[in-house]
């Protein structure tokens, strides 16, 4: 069996408190009302970097330097119609203030607060990296 191998591109903003950033995923759109880490999908002819600086523009209208992203682990997990590889990075410098533009809702949580919001199942073994970290 082959499954299309999808490549997300998501992002952990971590504030000065050591919380991190979780959107809930808007109405209409594939697993909605669940928390995820803001990205997208890594478009031909970008690098993943490249898709967290126009994502993150996108969605929560803050500008990124590529020099502050920094990986941290990655996500690999077979959805029923695709595989998703899905690149982790952390990021704690920002210009701009955290809006919603795309999401229904955000919220800055604590590592060990994390399993209170629903996530997508492929999110689920990023957490106790995040945990780890902070
Ligand atoms: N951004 C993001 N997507 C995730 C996470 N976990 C997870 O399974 N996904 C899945 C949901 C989607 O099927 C897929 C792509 O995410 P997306 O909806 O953010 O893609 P996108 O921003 O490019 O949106 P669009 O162009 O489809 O509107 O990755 C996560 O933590 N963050
Ligand atoms: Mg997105």
């Amino acid at each position: 069996m082959s499954a299309r191998l999808l490549i997300v591109a998501a992002c952990a903003l971590i504030d000065a408190d050591g919380r991190i950033l979780i959107a809930k995923r808007p109405a209409g759109k594939a697993m909605a009302g669940l928390w995820e880490f803001p990205g997208g999908k890594v478009e031909p002819g970008e690098t993943p970097e490249q898709t967290l600086i126009r994502e993150l523009s996108e969605e929560l209208g803050i500008v990124v330097r590529e020099a502050c992203l920094a990986p941290l682990t990655f996500a690999s997990h077979s959805y029923p119609d695709f595989h998703l590889l899905m690149p982790l990075y952390v990021c704690r410098r920002w210009e701009g203030q955290v809006t919603t533009q795309h999401h229904t809702e955000l919220a800055w949580v604590r590592p060990n607060k994390l399993r209170d919001y629903p996530m997508p199942p492929a999110d689920e073994p990023l957490i106790p990296h995040l945990t780890a970290l902070l």
